[in-house]
């Protein structure tokens, strides 16, 4: 019931006045249903048209009335126009309702959807890590369909309630007894259909976890896709989606029965109801002829109106569990949100001294029992470049999330210029060039995948970081050139290439700390000396942060960080530390070159 009342919060505060606009149309068209096929009957009888039969309408004599008296006779050519302009103003309505509803919830589909997706931009590193990326994708796209398909299903619901109010109150002015008998009734029906709506909710919660399960196969399918067709096991991804998606299909299948059910009581439930109704009004309340035609025309149309309120209230059911993984995403990304304005132009920092690690730890919240870094306490001085070495898991990817403030120390302060850096992070970022081991590039052209990250770089700015990442021959040599589409996640480009592409991207940002993690580990040793060329010509004009797994790589280094086991245990020059035949460099060292 919670998620109901915050998601009518949701709706209703999205746009107030569409809201009730469009409720009161939806009201407006319910009791006006089939009003022009009603009145045309005895209006045709006051025109006399229909031989031998007598009106019985006091609103038909007023209308004949009124054309009598401005000097018209309510002709059958009268009659059929009124008709026709009747059923016009209703469509009409209609049609603007239709829109309305379509507006609502095109608005509500978009206000969801941009604010479940800024939560999930700005959240903290810490917190996506921890989420599987289809589990984001689903609730952003399935989960969010299934909340606006719902909307309309929810107004429908609230229209038909309160047109059922109004419907019950005067039958219970026509007759309050017979209206008080046939609400038990319905309150019966409604405990009877109750274990319906808790399957229905169950179900909705199953389908949130199978589109979840679906998406997670495909994306990881997908993502893996190489390895899947080299490891030659397509048949077992096969199998885990056929399982995945057969389970859908049962799921479905047990909510179309559960449907068919309901509606199977509901359509039994008329036949006994009208049956008792007839019954009790006749033999109990003996209500006049002209009261039971009265009473009756109402509860033919009140019975389909509290099936469809049950049916309503089955789909909302199913729909709430997508609503509620919205909204628990939504809120987990909230109180996780980086302390970050979300105006990218804020600025920048030009590095003078440099970056202090002050006793700095770090655990991950998976593994609070592990520090993954310890007492960190070093610094990065402006314009040198510093290593940082160490087996894997010792802790070195931790201390560059660290350093470009995506993770936030437990203990201990990362200053930037003798400045906390979290107070200064949207600066920072946007001072930073980060080339990752597994390059992201944009299934677009290099021009593209280039501006993406610097929408405003010249031509001669894109060259420029093209010649200082050593890849501008190359790309000078494609028959496209800088239009060059690279393919997804850059497919059509070999890993030196991407990487040196990336590299490209990263410098034309003209950052103040160049951060390479492991950009060089998966490089043949022509590519890998080519990036190790195009870095050795940056030396000295910014700050350069590397992690190496081949020591060869880093002998320039102004200074290497040697991590074990989450601790710095050295640090020096390449010369001091290799010079030391005991030192867990020299061992580094020797196992990297063997
Ligand atoms: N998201 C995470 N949740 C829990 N523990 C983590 C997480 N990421 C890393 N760790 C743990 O933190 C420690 C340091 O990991 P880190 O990735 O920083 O090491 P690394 O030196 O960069 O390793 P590699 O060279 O293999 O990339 C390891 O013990 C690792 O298991």
């Amino acid at each position: 019931m919670e998620t109901l009342f915050v998601y009518i919060r949701d709706l209703y505060i999205l746009s107030r006045v569409k809201f009730l606009v469009n409720l009161l149309l939806m009201v407006m068209l319910g009791m006006l249903e089939g009003i022009g096929v009603l009145m045309i009957i005895p209006l045709l009888m006051v025109t006399g048209i229909i031989p031998g039969m007598q009106a019985s309408s006091d609103w038909a004599f007023g209308l004949d009335q009124f054309f009598q008296n401005i000097g018209m006779t309510l002709s059958l050519p009268l009659v059929l126009v009124i008709y026709t302009s009747i059923n016009f103003g209703q469509s009409w309505l209609q049609r603007c309702q239709a829109m309305l509803n379509f507006d609502l919830q095109q608005e509500f589909a978009v206000s969801l959807s941009i604010r479940l997706f800024r939560a999930v931009a700005y959240a903290k590193w810490q917190l996506l890590m921890s989420k599987a990326k289809s589990d984001i994708t689903n609730v952003i796209l399935s989960e969010l369909t299934r909340v606006y398909y719902g909307m309309n299903i929810f107004l429908q619901m609230v229209a038909t309630a309160l047109i059922t109010i109004i419907q019950i109150s005067i039958a219970f002015m026509l007759a309050p007894g017979l209206t008080c008998s046939v609400l038990v009734g319905v309150c019966v029906l409604f405990l009877f259909l109750r274990s319906f709506y808790m399957e229905s909710r169950k179900m909705g919660q199953d389908i949130t976890k199978l589109n979840s399960d679906l998406l997670f196969t495909l994306t990881e399918h997908l993502n893996g896709i190489k390895d899947i067709k080299s490891n030659g096991i397509e048949s077992a991804q096969m199998n885990s989606f056929i399982r995945t998606r057969n389970m859908m299909k049962k799921n479905l299948s047990r909510y179309n029965k559960l449907q068919t059910r309901a509606d199977m009581y509901n359509k039994v439930g008329a036949a006994i109801f009208i049956s008792l109704f007839l019954f009790s009004s006749i033999e109990i309340f003996q209500l006049n002829p002209q009261q039971l035609i009265l009473v009756s025309v109402i509860s033919s149309r009140l019975w389909p109106k509290l099936a469809s309120l049950q049916m309503g209230f089955m789909n909302i059911q199913t729909m709430l569990p997508g609503f509620r993984a919205a909204k628990e995403l939504e809120s987990q990304c909230l109180t996780a949100q980086e302390d970050l304005p979300q105006d990218e132009d804020g600025g920048r920092i030009e590095l003078k001294n440099g970056v202090e690690f002050h006793d700095v730890s770090f655990y991950y919240e998976s593994a609070r029992a592990k520090y993954a870094l310890v007492n960190a306490d070093f610094v990065l001085s402006a314009g040198t470049t510093t290593a940082f070495v160490g087996v894997s898991g010792s802790g070195k990817s931790t201390l560059v999330d660290l350093l470009i403030g995506l993770l936030t120390p437990v203990k201990g302060n990362v200053l930037v210029d003798g400045e906390p850096l979290s107070e200064h992070l949207r600066p920072w970022r946007n001072s930073i060039g980060y080339v990752p081991q597994d390059p992201f590039l944009l299934n677009a052209s290099i021009r593209d995948n280039l501006l993406w990250a610097c929408p405003d770089a010249s031509e001669d700015g894109v060259w420029e970081a093209l010649r200082l990442a050593a890849i501008d021959a190359f790309v000078n040599s494609l028959p496209e050139g800088l239009d060059t589409v690279v393919g997804d996640r850059g497919v059509r480009l070999s890993g030196g290439e991407r990487q040196r592409i990336v590299l490209a991207r990263a410098l034309l940002r003209k950052p103040s700390v160049l951060i390479l993690d492991e950009a060089t580990s998966s490089l043949d040793a022509e590519n890998e000396k080519r990036i190790q060329q195009a870095i050795e010509n940056l030396q000295g004009k910014l700050t350069i942060v590397v992690i190496a797994h081949r020591i060869s790589t880093i002998q320039n280094a102004d200074k290497i960080l040697v991590l074990e086991q989450g601790q710095i245990v050295e640090q020096g020059n390449y010369q001091s530390l290799i010079s030391n035949r005991v030192s867990r460099f020299h061992a580094l060292a020797c196992s990297s070159t063997e």
